[in-house]
């Protein structure tokens, strides 16, 4: 069995001990658990394998924050005998965690959904527009050393204006990156999903309506009865659904052929959702076709060929990194893991979590997002107040 190393101990003497897998940033989680008798212990080194953390929690855990590692039965049954009964994923989707293993067990499994919205969303609008515009082509063409001067058809790209943005998963980040989309470059809307987003119709409209009150051109909705239906109209695609069976490859080399020849495609949202090996054919065949990646099939890898394509722009899964959110996630991970352990009940509405980021007054004594709650039975809903 491997032997973490370069462990990190908070509040040695504390009574419940916490372990974290990985260094999370900020210090308010730390004051938030320490204050609250737990003794936490991260590990530095990046990556942790399902034996480093086995041997990390050890005979007595009370709670584990962790992120993309495989949270299946191994590990939920190391930290059931260990003694504990707390899990956070410090991230909204929880794809790793076999959530009937952890129920089995007795462990509560919470994650982080409202912190990361916004700032998710906005790495997908980042990446639609350097797609769009070329911008890293054309950075590493300046860089080196190639610019002779301006020419007419010097990276020519796409104009957002007036064209049609395709939602896939209009939930919360699809449908933040939508309005930003809309609102932001005047674009048209084409979505898809298993429910209807009327918020977000309604803010169209609105829009709509505002646009042509002031002589502008007005911006209009769809929702699609396929996703193929998007995929054929829609000019820049972005992929915001949740990655399971009903997501697994739902961009193949099939859906790929019925997409515009100089469409963009994004994803940041989880890797499988795309055939990888599939999209690189595609890429490779239509130089015209972009894509803006966040996340990949196998990561941290790319599929081969990925990284030789000019028409790829790819991030190493950066969605959600701005300061203020990563520090919010770490806040709500480590809530619902001392929430658990306290026993306090479930936030009523884990789509508004601001009370648990004032700095100026202590948390709401609740668990902000447990996604096993129900299956628990152990848990009553806080009422909002
Ligand atoms: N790249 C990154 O760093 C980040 C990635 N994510 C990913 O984004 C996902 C979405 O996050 P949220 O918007 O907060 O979740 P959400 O639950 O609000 O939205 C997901 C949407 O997907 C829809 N959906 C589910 N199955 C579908 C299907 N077969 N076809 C079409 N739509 C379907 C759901 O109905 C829901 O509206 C997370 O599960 C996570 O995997 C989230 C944050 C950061
Ligand atoms: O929250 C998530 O799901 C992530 O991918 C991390 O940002």
């Amino acid at each position: 069995m491997a032997t973490p190393i370069s462990i990190q101990v908070w509040n040695p003497s504390g009574k419940y001990r916490v372990v974290s897998t990985k260094s999370m940033p900020g210090t308010r989680w730390i004051k938030l658990l320490t204050d609250q008798d737990c003794r936490i212990c991260t590990e530095k080194k990046t990556i942790l394998s399902v034996e480093d953390i086995v041997a990390l929690i050890g005979d007595k855990c009370d709670g584990v924050i962790g992120l993309t590692e495989d949270w299946g039965e191994v590990l939920f049954s190391a930290l059931r005998r260990a003694g504990g009964t707390a899990f956070s994923n410090m991230a909204v989707g929880y794809n790793n965690v076999d959530v009937s293993a952890a129920t089995k067990h007795g462990i509560a499994v919470g994650n982080t959904p409202g912190v990361l919205t916004e700032t998710t969303a906005e790495l997908a609008a980042s990446l639609s527009l350097a797609a769009a515009r070329r911008i890293v082509e054309a950075d590493q063409f300046m860089r080196a050393g190639l610019y002779d001067g301006w020419l007419p058809h010097l990276f020519v790209g796409n104009l957002l204006k007036g064209q049609t943005v395709g939602v896939i998963g209009a939930g919360r980040i699809g449908s933040a990156y939508a309005r930003m989309m809309i609102e932001g470059f005047k674009m048209n809307l084409i979505y898809y999903d298993l429910y209807q987003s009327t918020r977000l119709e309604k803010f169209v409209t609105a829009y709509g309506q505002f646009l042509k009150a002031n002589g502008e051109q007005p911006v209009t909705w769809k929702r699609a009865a396929t996703m193929e239906d998007v995929l054929r109209d829609a000019d820049v695609i972005s992929l915001h659904p949740v990655l399971d069976k009903t997501t697994y490859h739902l961009i193949n080399k099939e859906s790929l052929a019925i997409m515009k020849k100089e469409a963009i495609l994004v994803n940041a949202s989880r890797g499988p959702v795309i055939d990888e090996a599939a999209l690189v054919e595609h890429l490779k065949v239509n130089p015209m076709f972009r894509v803006g990646l966040d996340v990949f099939e196998d990561e941290p890898y790319m599929k081969p060929g990925l990284a030789d394509q000019k028409n790829a722009i790819v991030v190493p899964h950066i969605a959600s990194a701005s300061k203020w959110t990563r520090e919010g996630m770490a806040t709500l991970a480590a809530l619902n893991v001392l929430g658990r352990i306290k026993g306090y009940p479930l936030w009523s509405d884990p789509n508004r979590v601001d009370p648990f980021f004032d700095e100026n007054t202590p948390p709401p004594p609740a668990c902000p997002s447990i996604v096993n709650g129900k299956q628990l039975g152990t848990y009553i809903c806080m009422q909002r107040t």
